[in-house]
């Protein structure tokens, strides 16, 4: 991905939790547009790593940039502002809302600040239908399954018109049938020029939407470049896909 300046770049990243290296000197970087997905089997670092660059935990050493500015160890709510929006795992949408308020108070009190409820709804609105909750806006998220919850995630993250999007495992507990249009949404928003970051741990879907592949293996990089590369790689598939991937087989 050189040659473009990146829009997220993140250099020696490490995190510790006691003795355990969590996250271990990673460097990356993402141009405007582009989409890098991260692999790695379960306790790699993914998380963290996200949680690094959301400012949701501090990094025991290294340097997380967004743009031109450092924002090293800055506070969640200033990263939001500098533009980065991100989904959670496990979905945390407010209970005592519907699902359009969720999204509503997103649009409002995110970094575009609009101020007119009106407008927020109808902004929320073309939100949910972009993500596949049109109509389910009045429900309470409790009610929504598991895959609506996760949409519910991906359009609060959308709400706050984000220009870098960092997406943990937003498509488990989609259906097989609910894959494609989740990836046909991840890359319209890289035509639009949106940098993502892409948690998976389908492979295909992986292979699908990235630009570029990251394997964390150990908290540190195993190795990172173009899909088809990274993931016929013999460490990658002793490390962590156990077989070879092929796109034929779909394997
Ligand atoms: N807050 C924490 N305190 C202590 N250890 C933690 C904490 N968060 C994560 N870890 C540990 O750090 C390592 C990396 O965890 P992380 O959740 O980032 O992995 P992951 O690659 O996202 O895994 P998964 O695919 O299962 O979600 C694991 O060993 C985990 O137990």
């Amino acid at each position: 991905m050189s040659g473009d300046t990146p829009v997220l770049r993140v250099q020696g990243l490490q995190r510790r939790f006691g003795g355990l290296m969590a996250v271990s000197d990673v460097d990356l970087a993402v141009p405007a547009g582009r989409v890098l997905g991260v692999i790695g089997p379960n306790g790699a670092g993914k998380s963290t790593l996200v949680n690094l660059i959301s400012g949701h935990l501090r990094p025991t050493a290294g340097a997380v940039m967004i743009g031109d500015a450092d924002l090293t160890g800055a506070r969640p709510w200033r990263i939001a502002q500098a533009g980065v929006a991100r989904t959670f795992q496990i979905v945390k949408p407010f209970r005592g809302l519907t699902v359009a308020d969720n999204v509503t108070v997103a649009v409002m009190f995110g970094p575009a600040r609009i101020r007119s409820r009106a407008r927020a709804r109808r902004e929320a609105e073309e939100v949910l239908e972009r993500v596949g909750l049109g109509g389910k806006g009045e429900l309470p998220p409790a009610e929504l399954p598991v895959a609506d919850a996760r949409r519910l995630e991906l359009a609060k993250a959308l709400a706050l018109r984000p220009r870098v999007l960092l997406l943990d495992e937003v498509l488990a507990g989609l259906r097989p049938a609910e894959i494609d249009p989740a990836l046909r949404l991840i890359d319209e928003l890289r035509g639009e020029g949106l940098t993502l970051l892409v948690i998976e741990h389908i492979i295909q879907a992986i292979a699908a939407v990235s630009d570029e592949v990251l394997v964390l293996h150990h908290g540190a990089v195993l190795t990172q470049g173009p899909p088809d590369e990274v993931l016929g790689d013999e460490r990658v598939i002793e490390a962590y896909l156990g077989h070879r991937y092929t796109r034929k087989s779909g394997s």
